[in-house]
């Protein structure tokens, strides 16, 4: 690498300065045009009916008026549009006007009669020249901006939609523009240089995460752009950009695919509500809009929620970590880990295939209190079904059956005494209306009994037909079905038992696992371990919602979902390619395990659909945060820290647990003195996190409580359990007590270890009488 001379330099300012002022200039014309198409925008939407001739009187005037019609409609569509495409205009311009680029290569294709360079700068977008034939700064998701990201000065390669170009690259250099001035650049080998990546890693955090596409690294790269794989799976250590290459990713096959794939069609799963505030200004600073983004939580409330509560992933967490000396915990630990196995899927496909013979339970259709349709009669009516017909369609064909019984009884229910007194209570206007309709139809033969009687008939329908519309809908949503029932049936005495072969394989305390299943249950609460195969059965039963137009799933910090959630996933998204992003060393959950769900995932798609991407080299924090915290953890070592400098973290002992407060008081007013801005006092438990945030709220001006709900990441001092900052990062990290007593069971490595990657310049521990046996001693 090498810093480049003075004229050099001078030249380059003097193409910035060039660039820099026909953004402005186009700027300015835009902004014109634009003010000029909304004002015609607003004066079409104001006068178009002024602007129409209305004549209805015969056919051929009707046509014309429509044809006017359509006319305007077509021209403020089309200035709409165009208003559109220039404010898209206009905002890549904005984003380019102070940083136009921030990288060049030089290239000689292969077969250039000239031999001279053709000379590509990238920025985050693309700029033409007047003639619009040339481009001035290339999009850096551009086919040929890969090179910049893949390769150094020498031979080169890189693939377009029309086949594989070679060549050889001259030039590699990067910039640092910052208002419209080069701040400093160098020329480079393959790497994307260490002073750029000094420059922006050594920054405070923000509130929201940053995008990288000035430094994305070539390993990084291979995720962003991958188009092959329908199975894209990611392992990287903590920091390594994992995150960062999903979004960048997303604003790739954004462009890629542009006026084929929208935002819409992709949908990031995060690990927690505050990560979706966290993450959601990347897409819109790369001018792109931001992808549906939910919790899996989110999700399966929408699916289960008027059936259950359910539990949701932080409370189970809370219990594994908290209720060890209950007695149900090892039952519970072990359910967990059944719940979350592929051999729990086959137990829910057995179960339904035996309930295509025997066991659905239906609620029966009630109505003033009593039985219309007994659960009995629905039960023999499914059953009398062909059985070779799959049960979703047999409900199909139930619920027709249904519909047309509740017409007959409407029927019936006509003459019941409630009618009557039904039809006094009638408005007026009921009655006028009814009068109105039997005088249309002829109804009224001026024999005032039998017109009484005709009245009568027809309120007694309308008044039947509006209580009968409420059963009516909940037959067509299918509401006559007990799932809740079905479901607390797998876990009666034999149920499962009774599956074939499964009393070989379901553990030996399965007795245990069932009845805390049923006492949880019986509360109205799902456990959390329970409400993904409670989804399956559900859809295995009434078929499956699946999300056709979604084509891109993004699954962050992926080692926390099970075998079962994946297989699930996969169902309800089927044309669906998978992007899963995680680190076996950040397993914290019970169903987990030691993150062994990477290696399990191999049969979801076809072998050959299915890439792996390793990441080593951690990015977030000082060379010394990332040594000290890789000892934490078997195989530590092989995780690459970034070369950014930094004080060694720290441990300090209190003598007493009650002295651990002012301790990390005064440390925490000493990194703000020093100028950090987003500090974290990271606990075990959101328990522990809510004593200490209370013991602290005096001494430490403007401390924040992160609880799971909470849903927006901003600077300041905050107690957060360790759970909750997953995927975010701090300038500074206090870790609340690193004491054996608090983190020592082998389960908690890896929450203290990914606890501890949070911090990207300063990391310090705190602890009273003896410390974890996670910190080997020195
Ligand atoms: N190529 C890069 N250029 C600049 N910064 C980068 C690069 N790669 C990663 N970073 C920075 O490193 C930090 C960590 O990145 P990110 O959060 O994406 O990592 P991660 O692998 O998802 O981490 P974790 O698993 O620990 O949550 C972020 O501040 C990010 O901006």
């Amino acid at each position: 690498m090498s810093t480049i001379e003075n004229d050099r330099l001078e030249d380059e300012q003097a193409r910035v300065d060039r660039i820099t002022s026909l953004i402005r200039k186009r700027i300015a014309e835009l902004s014109e045009r634009t003010g000029g198409i909304h004002g015609e925008i607003v004066d079409i939407r104001r006068n178009f009916w002024d602007d129409v001739t209305v004549n209805f009187e015969d056919s051929a005037e009707t046509a014309e008026t429509y044809a006017s019609m359509k006319q305007q409609a077509e021209l403020l569509s089309e200035r709409e549009r165009s208003h559109r495409v220039m404010t898209e205009q206009l905002s890549t311009l904005e984003r380019l006007k102070s940083t136009p680029y921030f990288g060049r290569i030089d290239l000689i294709e292969e077969g250039d009669q000239d031999g001279k360079p053709d000379v590509i700068y990238l920025g985050v977008g693309s700029l033409l020249d007047d003639s619009g034939e040339h481009y001035l700064i290339y999009d850096w998701r551009a086919p040929v901006s890969s090179l910049y990201y893949d390769y150094g000065p020498g031979p080169v390669a890189y693939k377009t939609p029309a086949g594989e170009i070679s060549g050889e690259m001259t030039l590699k250099r990067q910039y640092i523009i910052r208002g419209g001035v080069i701040r400093s650049m160098f020329d480079t080998g393959v790497t994307i240089g260490d002073e750029l990546l000094q420059e922006v890693l050594g920054k405070g955090s923000d509130a929201a995460m940053k995008s990288i596409v000035a430094t994305i690294q070539q390993e990084q790269n291979a995720i962003i752009r991958n188009e092959r794989a329908r199975l894209l799976i990611v392992q990287g250590a903590a920091g390594s950009g994992k995150t960062s290459a999903a979004l960048q990713r997303v604003a790739y096959l954004l462009y890629r695919y542009r006026g084929v794939l929208t935002a819409d069609q992709i949908v990031l799963f995060s690990p927690n509500p505050m990560f979706n505030s966290y993450v959601s200004t990347v897409l819109p600073e790369l001018g792109e809009q931001n992808m549906n983004q939910t919790t899996y939580q989110q999700y399966l409330e929408r699916r289960i929620g008027r059936d259950f509560e359910v539990e949701d992933p932080f409370t189970q967490m809370e219990y594994t970590l908290t209720a060890v000396s209950e007695p149900d915990y090892p039952s519970r630990i072990d359910g967990i880990k059944l719940k979350s196995s592929s051999n729990y899927m086959k137990l829910i496909d057995d179960y339904t295939a035996a309930l295509g013979h025997k066991g659905l339970i239906f609620r029966p259709i009630k109505f003033r209190g009593r039985p219309l349709i007994s659960s009995e009669t629905m039960t023999e009516q499914f059953y009398s079904l062909d059985r070779s017909v799959s049960i979703p369609n047999r409900l199909r064909m139930l619920r027709t059956w249904l519909l047309k019984e509740l017409t007959a009884l409407s029927k019936l229910e006509r003459k019941k005494k409630w009618v009557e007194e039904a039809i006094e209570l009638l408005d007026e206007e009921t009655y006028a209306e009814a009068y109105q309709h039997l005088r249309k139809k002829n109804k009224f033969n001026e024999n005032s009994y039998n017109d009484f009687e005709s009245e009568r008939d027809y309120l007694a329908a309308v008044v039947v037909q509006e209580k009968f519309k409420k059963l009516r809908s909940r037959v067509k949503r299918g509401v006559f079905l007990d799932v809740p029932a079905i479901f607390k049936q797998l876990y009666e005495p034999d149920t499962a038992l009774g599956i074939e072969g499964a009393k070989e394989w379901l553990p030996d305390n399965w007795e245990g696992i069932r009845s805390y299943t049923v006492s949880r249950l019986a509360d109205g609460i799902i456990p959390y371990e329970d409400a993904t195969p409670y989804c399956y059965l559900k859809e295995k039963l009434e078929g499956f919602h699946t999300h056709t137009t979604v084509k891109h799933l993004f699954v962050d910090e992926a080692q926390d979902y099970s075998e079962f959630q994946y297989r699930y996933l996969r169902k309800v998204f089927p044309n669906s390619k998978m992007t899963l992003l995680g680190d076996f060393n950040q397993s914290i959950f019970a169903h987990s395990g030691s993150g062994e769900i990477f290696h399990t995932l191999n049969t979801l798609f076809e072998p050959e659909d299915t890439e792996r991407i390793t990441l080593m080299r951690s990015y977030r924090s000082t060379k010394q945060i990332v040594e000290f915290a890789s000892r934490i953890i078997e195989g530590g070592e092989r995780i690459q820290p970034f070369n950014r400098q930094g004080p060694e973290p720290t441990l300090t002992s209190a003598a007493q647990a009650d002295e651990l407060p002012a301790l990390i008081a005064s440390k925490c007013r000493s990194l703000s003195d020093s100028g950090y801005e987003s500090i974290a006092v990271i606990c075990k438990t959101a328990e522990e996190s809510r004593r200490l945030s209370e013991e602290l709220a005096e001494k430490v001006p403007h401390l924040r409580r992160i609880e799971k709900e909470t849903v927006t990441f901003e600077k300041g001092t905050v107690v957060i359990p360790a759970y909750l900052a997953k995927g975010v990062e701090f300038d500074a990290v206090i870790i609340a007590n690193a004491s054996k007593d608090i983190y020592f069971r082998e389960s908690e490595r890896k929450l203290f270890y990914t606890a501890c990657t949070r911090a990207m310049h300063e990391l310090h521990l705190v602890y009273a009488g003896e410390r974890t046996p996670f910190l080997a001693k020195k």
